[in-house]
């Protein structure tokens, strides 16, 4: 579970947003939306704590973060060096059925840099979703990708939420979103939940 209570951050003078309450338990998933620069993800790195909140407090599991239980992926596709393989290295356990679903067995032992973009983000995506973590935060996983693997992230996402995660992804396409998510908006500095159609 991960809370987020009044949570507000600003650069210089100028709040990003203010007031974000936001709950997720285990095997719950939001979807967040919002217009380019509205703060999503901000928003992300604050639940991640990789930055700090202006105001307000993140909560994970009824305290603070432990090592591992929050996992972050990087909007922009981010590669380590060394393999596929290595890049997934870090997770105490890999889950395979993700690394399978994600499309990523075939190129396991090539050299991740070499990647295109797509692949790129897949593995970044995998290095959060393959670890299984008690809450994931996904910014934009679904973009850079084809049809195909748009799709394949999305079942990714459904299978970790069912699992137990907490998973928390953003994106510019509601239409993208399931209705088995929880939708909310972040829009003029405010964080509003939306009914899907
Ligand atoms: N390190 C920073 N210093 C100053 N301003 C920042 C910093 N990081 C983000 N901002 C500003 O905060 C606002 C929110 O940015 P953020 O990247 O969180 O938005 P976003 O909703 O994720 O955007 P996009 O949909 O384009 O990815 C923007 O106005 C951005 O310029």
């Amino acid at each position: 579970m991960i809370v987020a209570r009044g949570v507000g951050k600003r650069f210089g003078d100028r709040w990003v947003f203010r007031g974000v309450n936001l709950v997720v338990p285990r095997g719950v998933q939001v979807a967040v939306v919002g217009p380019n620069g509205s703060g999503k993800t901000t928003l992300l790195k604050i639940l991640a704590g990789l930055l700090k909140p202006d105001e307000g407090v993140v909560e994970v599991g009824g305290g603070r973060h432990r090592p591992g239980e929050v996992l972050y992926a990087h909007q922009e596709p981010v590669v380590l060096r060394g393999t596929v393989l290595d890049n997934l290295s870090l997770c105490p356990s890999l889950d395979w059925e993700i690394v399978e679903a994600l499309g990523l067995k075939p190129v396991i032992r090539e050299k991740a840099a070499k990647l295109s973009g797509g692949y790129k983000k897949l593995v970044t995506i995998a290095r959060v979703a393959a670890c299984r973590p008690a809450v994931a935060l996904l910014d934009e996983p679904t973009a850079f990708l084809d049809k195909e693997k748009r799709a394949a992230v999305r079942t990714v996402i459904e299978e970790l939420t069912r699992s137990g995660s907490a998973v928390i992804w953003t994106t510019h396409y509601p239409a993208e979103v399931d209705s088995v998510a929880t939708l909310y908006e972040l829009i003029d500095g405010a964080l509003r939940p939306v009914s899907l159609p």
